[in-house]
């Protein structure tokens, strides 16, 4: 297998000593793992490089024959000014130093005594220059308002605009080298997005998941780093780890809320320093995947508790995605019962029903504990279930409870607080205009269906459309 570039844009070396150049390679390919690079001996050729391609920093010499660092320095910052150019000399020199920083370099290093240094200097520039890119692609997408690549999402159905802007977000943060976490409750989507987040940013490259839920620390390190032979009893033959299968592509791991404190140890070292060990071996391995995480748990609450590290969940929340419950977009549900219908009907080979009128707003009296998965199980359920021509409503009645005191529990946040419970003004309601509330009330939750209202209140479409006319309610459907 060929190996991934890293970082995505080439760092281009410039130094008239090839020696130099050689050692400098060899230095960061050790430290950091940066093995996209181009290495350039003669100044004359620096600007013809950087308008033949994309670069994504430059670590600059000073003294060079024909054009200086100096020199060069300046018309880089000219021409490409969103390219960080870090200068390397051979001279302490304060004054030069100075004059580099207000030429518009990022840093400034000594090249023999600062090795270690200038490490530091490379990663930093590399994690503020793709932050500066993410910053510019999400002021692009919030003023255009428009995806780049819809045809991504296209298996995401939704008409929210919470999502819409989730969307724009996981377009301008998907190919950066940090982390991404995405968060939300058991069946909202999250391995829709991760999948979403691995084609926008390497589709032709491996996608690895692994759900770590229940693996004890000893299972986690070796389903991750994979081990050596003999390094534990009965590991007769060394194993690739997960990280190295996801080499150049992404490594998707889902439920990190359930990791152990060991485990989530070296998880955080892992996306840190990008480096692990094999089991039995000492040998630091370099990571070169991207690391795309997920869990149904409330971090925040998790670390107050004591039960997942502060550090590592600061390092996740960085490129954080949250994807709303489905009844916090209630709206999702026409275009989700229309694909699940599409959808159940070519599984379950049968003739596609027509959606009933207001089964969007039967349901969205639900909660959804369990999010868009439960929906689509409910469709596929009823479906098979279904013989006469016409779906009718009473499979969806009788799996959300519909009707029934037993009904299963609903969250306490589904409704809004002043539909949890019956307050009276300090006179009581007569009996009719507790009658006339009731139907408003129907009604309105109906979203003006009859029908639908018709069997919130227990009464027949005749009836309802007799009440209505009586207290004058416009009827709308
Ligand atoms: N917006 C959507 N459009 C179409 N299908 C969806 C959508 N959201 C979720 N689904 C479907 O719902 C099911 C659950 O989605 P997924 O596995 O991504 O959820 P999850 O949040 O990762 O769940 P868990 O936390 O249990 O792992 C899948 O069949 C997925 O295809």
């Amino acid at each position: 297998m060929t190996e991934a570039l890293y970082p995505e844009l080439p760092i281009l070396l410039v130094d008239d000593e090839e020696a130099w150049l050689r050692s400098l390679a060899l230095t960061l390919r050790g430290a950091l793992g940066i093995n996209n690079l181009i290495r350039c001996s003669e100044s004359r050729k620096v600007m013809e490089i950087l308008s033949e391609q994309d670069i994504g920093m430059v670590l600059l010499d000073l003294t060079m024959p024909y054009l200086s660092g100096e020199d060069l320095l300046q018309m880089i910052g000219q021409e490409y000014p969103e390219i960080p150019v870090i200068i390397l000399s051979g001279l302490n020199q304060l004054e030069t130093a100075v004059r580099c920083m207000q030429l518009g370099a990022v840093d400034y290093y000594v090249k023999t005594e600062e090795k270690e240094r200038l490490i530091g200097g490379i990663q930093r520039a590399m994690a503020a220059r793709s932050l500066r890119q993410e910053n510019r692609r999400l002021k692009k997408q919030v003023l255009d308002g428009e995806l780049e690549h819809p045809e991504i999402f296209a298996t995401i159905h939704t008409t929210s605009r919470k999502m819409q802007s989730l969307f724009q977000y996981i377009e301008a943060v998907a190919t950066s080298s940090e982390p991404i976490l995405i968060t939300g409750e058991s069946g909202v989507g999250k391995e829709l997005i991760a999948k979403a987040i691995h084609q926008l940013a390497r589709p032709q490259a491996p996608w690895v998941a692994v759900n770590v839920a229940g693996l004890d620390d000893n299972h986690f390190s070796d389903t991750l780093f994979g081990h050596t032979r003999g390094a534990f009893t009965g590991a007769d033959r060394e194993r690739r780890g997960m990280i190295e299968e996801a080499t150049g592509g992404t490594l998707f791991l889902d439920e990190i809320g359930d990791l152990s404190l060991v485990s989530q140890v070296k998880l955080l070292r892992l996306l840190q320093e990008g480096e692990y060990f094999h089991l039995g071996s000492d040998v630091p391995c370099k990571a070169r995947a991207s690391f795309v995480l997920a869990t149904n748990v409330d971090l925040e609450a998790l670390q107050n508790k004591g039960a997942f590290r502060r550090d590592l969940y600061y390092r996740l929340k960085a490129h954080h995605v949250h994807i709303p419950s489905l009844r916090e977009r209630l709206e999702d549900l026409p275009v989700l019962l229309d694909a699940f219908f599409d959808e159940a009907a070519r599984t379950l080979n049968k003739k596609k029903p027509a959606v009933p009128h207001g089964l969007a707003e039967l349901l969205s009296t639900y909660a959804f504990p369990g999010n868009v998965r439960e929906l689509r199980a409910m469709v596929f359920n009823a479906l098979s279930l279904h013989k006469s021509h016409k779906l009718s409503f009473d499979y969806f009645k009788q799996a959300i409870g519909f009707g029934q005191t037993d009904a299963p529990p609903q969250p306490e946040s589904t409704a809004p607080e002043e539909e949890t419970g019956v307050a009276f003004p300090n006179r009581l309601p007569t009996l009719d205009e507790l009658g006339e509330l009731v139907v408003t009330e129907a009604m309105r939750r109906a979203k003006g269906n009859q029908t639908l209202a018709a069997s919130f209140l227990g009464i027949t479409r005749q009836g309802l459309s007799k009440r209505l006319k009586k207290l004058q309610v416009p009827e709308e459907s």
